[in-house]
């Protein structure tokens, strides 16, 4: 099997003001010091938290990663912020295509494909995100809603190393609902995207890219998840914002 370094990524959605995110960072730094061996740690606050959270991970082995990005390079878009600006606050991650920013605020695949590429093509790596509804699971068509989504968000997309990339898979009915995929529900779409992913990419190619797993992932089921052959990793909400909670997860993930 190919040598990926597992990612553990906290997503804190809209949650922590400066104050807040300052202390979260703060325990985080204290709580991993260092990481295990093979196992890489990354949190993406809020955009307004960024700078603060920058400030106080610096000298921990925590890297640091924006929720959203806009595809041009600047000019009157009210509220947005361009890849150049959250490299120059210290972002080398950036999440995208998260199912509440197509939900909520209407993203396509398009967009998504847009981010992608801009974010590439300015050096900061675009964790992908993808998941199917409830629905779609039940009706039993999940594995080719997913991975439609990320032959339509990352088409075109150039990238020469497979660093330059991660896919999260975040199946929407187990975001913050208790529910989690079983290790083999994850593996099985896991599976599927990396197969998708030597389609656009290349065997080679595909098989360093790290493909995550979403969807109420704690310190109890994070060593199950990562034991699958596909599975590199989690992208955790709700988890992610308490230090002793996530730590753990960074702990348990390098056993
Ligand atoms: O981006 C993170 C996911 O949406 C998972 O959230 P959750 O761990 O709260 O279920």
């Amino acid at each position: 099997m190919p040598n990926r370094t597992l990612l553990i990524a906290g997503n804190w959605k809209m949650n922590n003001d400066v104050h807040a995110a300052a202390k979260l960072a703060d325990e985080l730094a204290q709580a991993l010091p260092e990481v295990p061996a093979g196992v890489e740690v990354l949190v993406c606050p809020p955009t307004i938290d960024i700078t603060t959270v920058h400030d106080r991970i610096s000298a921990a082995p925590i890297a640091l990663g924006a929720q959203n990005v806009y595809w041009e390079a600047k000019g009157a878009y009210t509220g947005e912020s361009s890849c150049d600006m959250l490299k120059s606050a210290g972002c080398t991650y950036c999440i995208i295509g998260h199912s509440e920013r197509r939900d909520y605020f209407h993203e396509t695949d398009e967009d998504e494909n847009k981010k992608a590429k801009a974010l590439v093509a300015a050096g900061i790596v675009p964790v992908f995100c993808c998941g199917e509804p409830e629905e779609v699971r039940e009706a039993g068509t999940y594995v080719k809603h997913v991975t439609d989504q990320v032959k339509a968000g990352l088409a075109g997309l150039e990238i020469s190393d497979a660093k330059q990339l991660v896919v999260a898979y975040e199946p929407i009915w187990a975001i913050g609902t208790g529910k989690t995929a079983t290790a083999d529900d994850a593996q099985e779409v896991c599976g599927a995207i990396r197969e998708t992913l030597k389609e656009l990419f290349g065997a080679e190619l595909a098989d360093g890219i790290r493909v995550l797993y979403g969807g109420s992932a704690k310190p109890d089921n994070i060593a199950e998840l990562v034991a699958k052959p596909d599975v590199d990793g989690a992208l955790v909400g709700g988890a992610s914002l308490k230090a002793e909670d996530f730590s753990a997860m960074v702990v348990k993930a390098g056993e």
